[in-house]
């Protein structure tokens, strides 16, 4: 019995050793293509369920929001700070086909906030970049990407092959012509803006009675009070948040799940509670674009957006605010204060940048008088000596020409020399001093 027993014991562990070298041999499954796992009766590729799969189980989202989603067609105007995050959430979460529309290569000052794009892909066109991006999140969205200006001319065509838009502009031009196509072909518009620590979010023309851009501002704010990022600052996490907001505005809109009552959403990273919820009026029957029959304009190429909006700012380094003789070059600045320096003559080198500007990086012997400070009593900053030269910079050369113009009206005399330093420190750096920070 016991000699049975053993050899028995024997067997199982030959069988053992044979199953282990079977295995170890054996060819490894072919790894299959999700669509070559689709079954006929499934409405989703098998790799699907497993993607989706944490969203599929929300309740009221399910399966049918999934192939929503799927069949879904976005327009996403700008791949810049609020584009990139709305992006990345509207590929990763399965949306079938994006279009972006960009005119703008990728810059190293963008890679701060415009998260899809790379320090390897400096010089791409961004709407590409964000393709590329977008295609290593999910390979299986069909993504468009156009390189060009959002205008008059070819609104319609490429708003009118997509069921929903996102505003991830920069401009109240681009603004008013999103707004504008969208209500004219019925189309949502989830519209973004963000700007230092604040940010808001607005979905226009959703419903029957929902206003578009134009009912809540019939009206485009001047072109001086228009600041953009690069002027005023944002930070990346802000537009991080309204972008992916507008994600989700779109996301609930394809699926089924918003709530149509209009509101704006404003975000303040400082303030507590961060976020505030405005209710906002129904379409304007007066308004021009989505208004009663009467008011509204027949074909929108009869806006000229940029004129509409005030027309472009006066570009002051080509066409200078102050005439020629009230201005001086990088190269003639740097020699004058190596003059000054060797022969003792005293001189005021005035930077009028803001203080945090001024601390990130300044030239030797500046003493910072921040625009608006000096604009508001000019006369305290002239030099109560007249002889003494006046050098005025700022980071462009803009700010620094509307210093001089304020300081040469209250000068003591005529003869007094205060200058402003064309192209501001941005060219000081190009044209004297390449160590100095361009920002
Ligand atoms: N009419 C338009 N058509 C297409 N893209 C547009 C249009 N107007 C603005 N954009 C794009 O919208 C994006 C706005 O994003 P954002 O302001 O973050 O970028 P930016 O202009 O590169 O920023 P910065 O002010 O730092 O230079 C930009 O990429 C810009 O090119
Ligand atoms: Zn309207």
């Amino acid at each position: 019995m016991e000699k049975e027993l053993a050899n028995l014991r024997a067997r199982v562990e030959q069988l053992e050793r044979e199953l282990l070298i079977a295995r170890s041999s054996a060819t490894p499954a072919p790894i299959l293509e999700s669509a070559e796992l689709s079954t006929p009766d499934l409405p989703l590729p098998l790799a699907d369920y497993r993607r989706y799969g944490r969203q599929m189980i929300l309740e009221g989202f399910g399966l049918p929001g999934q192939l929503k989603l799927k069949n879904a067609s976005v327009l996403v105007v700008g791949a810049g700070g609020l584009g990139c995050p709305a992006l990345q959430h509207l590929a990763a979460a399965g949306v079938g086909s994006i279009g972006i529309v960009d005119h703008d290569t990728v810059e190293l000052s963008n890679l701060q906030r415009q998260i899809l794009h790379t320090d390897t892909r400096i010089g791409w066109a961004k709407a590409l970049s964000a393709k590329a991006a977008l295609s290593e999140i999910n390979p299986s969205v069909k993504v468009t990407a156009y390189v060009t200006s959002l205008d008059s001319t070819n609104a319609r065509a490429l708003l009118s092959q997509y069921a929903l838009v996102l505003d991830c502009t920069d401009n109240p031009q681009a603004r008013y012509l999103l707004s504008d196509m969208c209500s004219e072909l019925r189309v949502p518009l989830v519209s973004g803006a963000a700007m230092r620590y604040d940010g808001q979010l607005c979905t226009y023309n959703l419903g029957e009675d929902g206003p578009c851009y134009r009912c809540l501002f019939p009206r485009p704010p001047k072109p001086e009070t228009v600041g953009t990022c690069e002027d005023v600052g944002v930070l990346g996490v802000v537009t991080g948040v309204i972008g992916t907001l507008q994600a989700m505005e779109a996301i609930k809109i394809i699926v089924g799940m918003n709530n149509s009552r209009p509101s704006l959403l404003v975000f303040s990273a400082l303030s507590t509670p961060p976020f505030r919820t405005v209710r906002i009026r129904g379409k304007r029957i007066d308004c021009a674009a989505c208004g009663s029959e009467v008011h509204r304009r027949d074909k929108i190429e009869e806006t000229d957006y940029v004129s509409f909006c005030g027309g472009n700012l006066p570009d002051w380094e080509q066409t200078g605010l102050v005439a020629g003789q009230a201005r001086i070059s990088p190269q003639d600045l740097n020699e004058t204060i190596a003059t000054f320096g060797t022969i003792s003559v005293p001189f005021k080198l005035i930077d009028v940048r803001s203080s945090a500007e001024f601390g990130i990086c300044h030239l030797p012997s500046s003493e910072n008088i921040p625009l608006k400070t000096l604009l508001k009593d000019p006369a305290r900053h002239v030099p109560l000596d007249p002889s003494t030269p006046t050098f005025v910079v700022c980071r462009l050369g803009n700010d620094s020409q509307i210093a001089v113009e304020a300081l040469r009206k209250v000068a003591p005399s005529g003869d007094a020399v205060i200058r402003d330093l064309v192209g501001g420190l941005r060219a000081w750096s190009s044209v004297v001093d390449s160590s100095f920070p361009v920002y």
